[in-house]
């Protein structure tokens, strides 16, 4: 029941169906109910006109049996017009009152119905046959007509009852026939328009709706029904313009995607671009622009990461500081631009015998820093004694010239814990201050004069 209820609220060929023949089938009950009371009206005329027609036929032998005061014969006669079927009672009234007698159901003095049997003795309402509740009466006078009298002699009258039930009854049978017949062509009709209904709005419809909710959301085709129709039907229609929109909204994805396509494009391009940007930004911010060297901010800050680095692995670390001798005299001699070739050249070797991942860095004018991963104070002096001999060897041309120059080195050990960068600094600057005091182009290790150094401080 609920399956079907459901089936009912899911189909729209049901739904008008039911609104349809719901309606049809009120109309044709109204109908066939005026229909009804009209056959009623009729038959109860008929009945009457029947029972008009009674004293003609019935008249003449109550008249001699009242005039006989024969009790037998009219009873007889009374009982034979209370078997016709339009009869429910007999009531005859003489004027003496020797011969009044009722058969059936009649009414009384005061309007009552009463109930008697073919003796006319008073009995149950059931030996009257049908219900006598809408008695309707026809009173008709009776005269003796003999030959020994001029005139008609009043005798009394006879009144027949009818009943309306009767009447009904008659009828009954024919409503009951139309109402069938109504309810079987409804249900007959209904079932077969639903289906010409369903099969040409419902199972479409339906087909459509699976079809459009199978579709890809991200690209929707278009969708073909099933449906043998020549001529365009609005489902056609609706399936068309469907389908003309999807196609739109299809190339209005594509334009989409291609607009998407080379805005990414744009995006990645300016990334690109942005990262360039900020690249040769760190790079300038990290680096000289001359020798292409860490600056002095690299040295500090990749400088703190290495000793760090040294510390938590207990490794040793060296730290050696450069400075060219002399470097003003070159520059007032052969001019500036020689000076910064001398600069170039002099970090070009510095580069080219150290390992990438040493930091080199120029912190500024003729004065270099280097610090040494992994490396002891034996080993950071051999290295600054090989730089030192790579420095003097370098020769630049001007103006005809073989120009050659030196470098003055200060060379420390970091101990893993008590050092930082400033305090190294400040320590291989020392022994480069010594190397300069003791006549340039030499190597100092810190730890050779850091006594001296101590005791001349104190001093
Ligand atoms: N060509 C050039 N010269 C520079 C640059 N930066 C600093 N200088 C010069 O380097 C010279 C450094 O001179 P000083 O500090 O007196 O040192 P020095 O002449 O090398 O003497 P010592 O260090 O004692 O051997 C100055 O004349 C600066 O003008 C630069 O980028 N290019």
């Amino acid at each position: 029941m609920r399956a079907l209820l459901k089936r009912y609220r899911q189909s729209i060929a049901l739904h008008l169906l039911l609104i349809i023949f719901g309606l049809y089938f009120l109309v044709a009950v109204l109908v066939t109910v005026v229909q009804l009371y009209k056959e009623y009206e009729n038959t109860k005329k008929e009945f009457y006109d029947e029972i008009q027609t009674l004293p003609a036929t019935f008249g003449k032998g109550i008249s001699d049996s009242v005039w006989t005061y024969n009790q037998e014969l009219l009873q007889s006669i009374l009982q034979g017009m209370y078997n016709l079927p339009i009869v429910v009672g007999v009531k005859i009234n003489s004027l003496d009152h020797k011969m009044d007698i009722q058969v059936g159901a009649v009414f009384n003095q005061q309007n009552q119905v009463e109930y008697y049997d073919s003796k006319g003795l008073a009995t149950e309402q059931k030996l009257t046959g049908l219900g006598a509740n809408a008695l309707f009466a026809h009173e008709f006078p009776i005269y003796y007509q003999g030959p020994a009298f001029s005139q008609d002699i009043p005798l009394g009258t006879v009144t027949l009852y009818s009943n309306d039930q009767l009447v009904f009854e008659r009828v009954k049978y024919g409503f009951i026939l139309i109402l069938i017949n109504s309810v079987i062509k409804t249900f007959v009709l209904w079932f077969i328009i639903y289906f010409f209904i369903n099969k040409h709005l419902g199972k479409p419809l339906k087909e459509f709706t699976l079809k459009i909710s199978q579709q890809n959301s991200k690209f929707p085709q278009a969708i073909d029904l099933a449906i043998n129709w020549t001529d365009k039907n609005e489902l056609l229609i609706l399936k068309d313009s469907y389908n003309q929109m999807i196609e739109r909204v299809n190339k209005h994805q594509h334009e989409l995607l291609e607009l998407n396509q080379v805005l990414d494009e744009k995006v990645k391009a300016r990334t690109r671009d942005l990262e360039l940007a900020k690249e040769s930004a760190e790079l300038l911010a990290y680096s000289d622009p001359l020798t292409q060297l860490s600056n002095r901010r690299a040295f500090f800050d990749y400088g703190e990461q290495l000793l760090e680095q040294a510390y938590r692995q207990q490794n040793s670390l060296s730290l050696i500081m450069v400075d060219i001798d002399n470097f003003k005299n070159l520059n007032d001699t052969y001019g500036h631009a020689l000076g910064d070739q001398a600069l170039v050249a002099f970090a070009t070797t510095l580069k080219n015998n150290l390992r990438s991942t040493d930091i080199i860095a120029r912190l500024g004018g003729e004065e270099f820093a280097i610090m040494l991963s992994n490396l002891g104070e034996d080993n950071a002096i051999n290295i600054a004694e090989t730089l030192r001999l790579k420095v003097s060897q370098i020769e630049l041309e001007h103006e005809q010239l073989s120009i050659q120059f030196t470098a003055s080195f200060g060379v420390v050990e970091s101990l893993p814990g008590s050092s930082n960068i400033d305090s190294l600094l400040a320590q291989a600057d020392t022994a480069l201050y010594f190397s300069k005091q003791h006549g340039r182009n030499k190597v100092t290790a810190y730890s050779t004069i850091a006594n001296t150094t101590t005791i001349n401080s104190v001093n």
